[in-house]
Order: structure tokens, then C-alpha cells, then sequence
């Protein structure tokens, strides 16, 4: 008899995977599951709502309901290359761009610039067909949407999950280990395309990381210094700058997904994440979709729209990252952002019941660029290795 349907019904509420870059060894627990996922992550979620007891305990909304959190404290160990990023030694930005073979001869800039202009006009182009779209089309039925998130949990991390502990013999609750990956160097950063439904994105043939967070967190200038690339991606100081689903395909074997940022208007006010609906379909239905890196301003206090993003996530069972940006930016006196990642961590702890990875990063100096690579290698070999184990 086959013990497929068994494995997916697991991989279902394999609800998240925590790995540490550059930790001894890092770690994923199939959650033991005490009740049926809600499936509910298709519309536009408020952070999940606490019951009364729930609130006076101080626990997040769904915690206990699929089990516990497992966390991995394991110290990270750090490599030369990581030393170099992440402590200043002079004023200097860190971050040497010329070391890629990319941006230093006029020839490329040249490429570039040119590119740079395609990839305007697609983006206009392909925006202003998804506002046609948009206005066409009716919400998605809740129905709909939760038949969408099962079909997700059949591929990504939860299939992957599923190979894993049936091959290792592991039951629910027990911890997989996965080896360490190295930072794999960046050879080749493409654009793909522009979409605006998922339809349109490129034939789903390699694992995928989506960049998401607040307009002009700094989403863009990310992909473009992970992949050592000046003009890959679109950088403003105008929010909402990005407008579509954004392919970049890297090292021809994976791709990088850029995204519109939400919320800038109504930071402060609003605790509700509001997709664009273009997104919120590609959350769900992408099902090569490996990890969500969110990103998070750390120059600034949390924010409650960050927190409910975190939420979705968690409530919709997408496995995701939390990479601060903007660590370079100093206040006098000293970096707030210790203390605001501190409180991030906090409140997302107690919204999600559990505290995803976190890494730091500066898109201005370099910081985190070697450890957010080896995470994504370590979490796309783990993808990789399920998906043809399947
Ligand atoms: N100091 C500092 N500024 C940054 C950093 N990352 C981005 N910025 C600046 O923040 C602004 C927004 O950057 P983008 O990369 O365009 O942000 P985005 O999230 O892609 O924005 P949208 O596409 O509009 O959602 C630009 O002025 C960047 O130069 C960083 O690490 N440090
Ligand atoms: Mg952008």
C-alpha cells in the first residue's frame, strides 16, 4: 500500500521549517498536528484573533493548535567571509560590487541601462493590464482558496518535508537535520519577466524565493545586492516602485521573485495586510514557491501591518524568513536596531507562536549577503532533494 497520502497528510502540517545558516547543523520538526489546518489563506487576513484565555495567557492565536514550535539555538558558526560583511572596520561601504563580474566595464553598463529600459516598459505593460484585470475580476471564493493552499502543501517545503522524514523513518514531533549549506556564488542574475496573475510567470521548473514587505523597505535594492548587481532590480525612493511579480532568474537554476510592496499609506493604522490580488494569488498557488523572505525596516519600531504580514504567513502555513533591512542606518547616539529587532521578534513570537529565521542584512554595506545565500542554498537543496525524491 502506499504511504503517500500518509506523507502528504503530514506534510500538511508541516507547518515550518527552521534552519539556521552557517549553524553546526540545523533543524526542521514536522509539527504534530492536534487539529485540521484552517486553510483559510486566501483573502486578506487580519492578524489572527486571540480567544479571551488565549489573550490573558499571553499565547498567539493558533499556537498549540498544530503543535509546537521548535526552535534551534544552536550557535551560529561564522565564516571569514561573514566577518568581512558584518563588521565595519572603516567608513568605507563593505560590500564590493566589483568583485562580480557584472557592473565594471562600460560595455555592461550599457546592457544594463538598455535592460533597464525593457524592464520599465514591461512593468508598465504588464501593470496596467493587471489593473484591467483586476477590475474584472470578482474576490476569490474562500472555497476556492483553501483547495488552492492544499494543493500548495503538496509541493514546496511540505512535499520536501515528507520525502525527508519517511526516508530518515522520523514520526511527527521529531526533528530532521539538515546539512549546512555554503553560500554558492552568484555567476549569472537574469530578468526573466513581468506578471501580474501566476498564469503569466515563467513555466514553474525551479525552486523560488519571493521578496515581500512595506513599500520601500527595500525589497529591490535587496535582489540587487545579493545577486551583485547594481540596476537588476528597480530601486526608488518613490513607494511603490514595483508593480509586478518580477522573475530573476539566477545561477540558470533558480529564481528570485521581487514583488509590489503593501501598505505605505496606512503603516501606522492598519493591522491588516491588504495583497494586492495578484500576490496573494501567487502565495498560494505558486507550488514551487520554497520560502518568503519578508522583509523588515530595522531602523524603525515594528510596525502592526509587518506583524500581520507575519501572521498570514503563519496562519496560511508558507514557510518564511524575516530579513531586516536598512542595518547601516544609524541614529545619534548609537543603532536602534537592536532594540527594534528585539521587539519585532516579540510580537511576532506572540502573533505566530513562533519566531521564523532572522537575518540582518544592509543592502548599503553588504551585511547578511553571505548568510542569507547559504540559507537560500540550504533550504533550495532541501526543496530540490524532495522534489526528485517524490
Ligand atoms: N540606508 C539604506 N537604504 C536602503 C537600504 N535598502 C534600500 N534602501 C533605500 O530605500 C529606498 C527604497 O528601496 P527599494 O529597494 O526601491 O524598496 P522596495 O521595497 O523595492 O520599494 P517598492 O518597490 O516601492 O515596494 C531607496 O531609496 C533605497 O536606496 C539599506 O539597506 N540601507
Ligand atoms: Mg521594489
Amino acid at each position: 500500500m502506499s504511504l503517500l497520502p500518509q506523507l502528504l497528510g503530514l506534510a500538511r502540517h508541516c507547518r515550518y521549517v527552521w534552519v539556521r545558516p552557517h549553524a553546526t547543523q540545523a533543524s526542521l520538526r514536522i509539527s504534530a498536528a492536534a487539529g485540521t489546518s484552517s486553510g483559510s489563506g486566501g483573502g486578506n487576513l487580519a492578524a489572527p484573533v486571540r480567544s479571551p484565555q488565549q489573550q490573558r495567557r499571553g499565547v498567539a492565536a493558533g499556537a498549540g493548535r498544530r503543535g509546537n514550535v521548535f526552535l534551534d539555538d544552536s550557535p551560529k558558526r561564522r565564516t571569514p567571509a561573514d566577518a568581512q560583511y558584518n563588521e565595519p572596520t572603516s567608513g568605507q561601504p563593505l560590500f564590493d560590487s566589483s568583485r562580480f563580474n557584472y557592473d565594471s566595464d562600460e560595455e555592461e553598463q550599457q546592457r544594463q541601462a538598455a535592460q533597464e529600459q525593457e524592464h520599465e516598459e514591461d512593468h508598465q505593460a504588464a501593470a496596467d493590464n493587471g489593473q484591467d484585470q483586476e477590475a474584472a475580476s470578482s474576490t476569490t471564493a474562500a472555497a476556492a482558496a483553501a483547495q488552492q493552499l492544499r494543493r500548495r502543501a503538496r509541493g514546496g517545503l511540505g512535499a520536501a518535508a515528507a520525502v525527508a522524514a519517511a526516508s530518515a523513518g522520523l514520526q511527527e514531533g521529531q526533528d530532521l537535520v539538515l546539512p549546512p549549506a555554503r553560500a554558492v556564488k552568484i555567476k549569472t542574475a537574469e530578468f526573466v519577466k513581468s506578471s501580474v496573475t501566476v498564469d503569466q510567470c515563467p513555466a514553474a521548473r525551479y525552486p523560488e524565493f519571493a521578496v515581500i514587505g512595506r513599500s520601500n523597505v527595500g525589497k529591490s535594492s535587496l535582489i540587487n545586492m545579493i545577486t551583485g548587481r547594481n540596476a537588476l532590480a528597480m530601486v526608488s525612493k518613490t513607494p511603490g516602485k514595483t508593480r509586478c511579480i518580477n522573475h530573476f532568474v539566477i545561477n540558470g537554476s533558480w529564481f528570485l521573485v521581487d514583488l509590489p510592496g503593501y501598505g505605505y499609506a496606512k503603516t501606522s493604522k492598519v493591522n491588516a495586510v491588504e495583497w494586492n490580488r495578484f500576490t496573494r494569488e501567487y502565495f498560494v498557488e505558486r507550488e514551487t514557491l520554497v520560502t518568503v523572505l519578508l522583509l523588515v525596516d530595522a531602523s524603525i519600531p515594528p510596525m502592526p501591518l509587518d506583524v500581520a504580514c507575519a501572521a498570514w504567513f503563519a496562519e496560511a502555513e508558507i514557510p518564511f524568513t524575516i530579513v531586516f533591512t536598512k542595518l547601516d542606518k544609524k541614529k545619534k547616539g548609537g543603532s536602534p536596531s537592536d532594540e527594534n529587532i528585539a521587539a519585532f521578534e516579540e510580537q511576532v513570537g506572540e502573533a505566530c507562536g513562533y519566531v521564523p529565521p532572522t537575518i540582518r542584512t544592509s543592502s548599503k554595506s553588504g551585511q547578511g549577503r553571505t548568510e542569507l545565500l547559504a540559507h537560500v542554498a540550504q533550504l533550495r537543496d532541501f526543496f530540490n532533494k524532495g522534489r526528485h525524491g517524490m
